[in-house]
């Protein structure tokens, strides 16, 4: 273990093909494999140090004391695999827009997994990084690397990881994340999935047909296939969603404010003939999947019908890294 203070830097990731379900509920063994994009707009910077005068790990976010069953847990599993008892202390900054509501447990817990590692000495693999920071966040896994990455299900702890589909990319494709303000308690994604998994109907169809999104839409952005991958992004967003109003109890993270987004893509495309499809998560945020150049005329089209949104552009990200406090 070394005592010097380790700071690692993560970027938020956001799925093609999405992860909404787990086959192991405690290693975070997903039921299907994933596909996303790394950012380059949203991050999460952690500084790490294992300190033997702690009685406890302290944890601070973004400057302020914080409290997280999820990341002592977290600690606990690093202090296991690197053969310690030594408490830390976690300072965590979020650059993620404050009233995001974006899942930033992905870029959280893969600098976590990044920083912690390593001040606890060990110096793992990205494979094996992966692996850990799934433990923390499924999504995680995939922000150990940058541009598209797929997290390929596997079967256990040793085979449930992520892995690069095209990390330096040379096609100018990125997202406009819309920050809808949302007043409701949004279900958290660890909630959702699982009353999914429980009482969907249609979940055996969710798993079929999302296997297949995965083999399309990787031979999509081999081919840079742009309609194909947003087509296919888009459908496979609505097949998740689906999926939350099937539930019993049945739940959604649409606002108004989300489905008046979601058509004007539709209008845009359609009418502007700019092409740009839409995602989302387990929140009211519209993120839309857009060429760089396009960007500009998409975000004035959004500004003049939705004033009170902002639409920030992002482009793909690096993986997960070592950076100087
Ligand atoms: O990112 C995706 O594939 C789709 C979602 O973002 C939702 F739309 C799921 C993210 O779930 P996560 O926060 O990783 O859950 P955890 O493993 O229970 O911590």
């Amino acid at each position: 273990m070394n005592n010097s203070p380790i700071t690692a830097r993560a970027h938020t990731n956001i799925a093609l093909i999405k992860y909404w379900g787990k086959k192991d509920v405690d290693l975070i063994i997903p039921q299907n494999s994933s596909l996303s994009l790394t950012l380059d707009h949203f991050y999460t910077d952690t500084t790490v140090k294992f300190d033997e005068g702690l009685a406890q790990d302290v944890f601070t976010l973004n400057g302020e004391p914080a409290e997280n069953p999820k990341v002592n847990h977290f600690m606990d599993l690093v202090r296991k695999l690197a053969g310690i008892q030594t408490f830390a202390r976690i300072d965590s900054i979020n650059h993620v827009p404050s009233a995001a509501g974006l899942a930033s447990s992905a870029s959280a817990f893969a600098a976590l997994a990044a920083a912690a590692s390593k001040a606890a000495g060990l110096d793992l693999s990205r494979k094996d990084l992966s692996r850990l920071a799934r433990r923390g966040s499924g999504s995680a896994s995939r922000s150990i690397y940058g541009g598209f990455v797929e997290w390929q299900q596997g079967q256990d702890d040793q085979t449930s990881y992520a892995v690069p589909v095209e990390e330096h990319l040379d096609w100018s494709i990125g997202m406009l994340v819309g920050i809808v303000n949302s007043g409701q308690k949004k279900i958290s994604s660890r909630a959702g999935m699982q009353t999914v998994v429980e009482t969907s109907p249609y979940y055996q169809g969710w798993i079929q047909s999302t296997t297949e999104d995965l083999k399309s839409i990787k031979k999509a952005i081999q081919n840079r296939d742009f309609q194909k991958v947003g087509e296919i992004t888009e459908s496979n967003a609505l097949k998740m969603h689906a999926l939350n109003l099937s539930a019993q109890p049945h739940f959604n993270y649409f606002e108004p404010m989300s489905l008046a987004i979601m058509q004007e893509v539709e209008r845009i495309r359609e009418e502007e003939h700019i092409p740009c499809y839409y995602t989302l998560d387990a929140g009211p945020n519209v993120k839309i999947l857009c060429m760089q150049t396009d960007a500009p005329a998409i975000q004035r089209i959004l500004a003049s019908k939705f004033d009170q949104i902002t639409f920030e552009f992002a482009k793909p990200g690096e993986g997960a890294r070592f950076i100087e406090a």
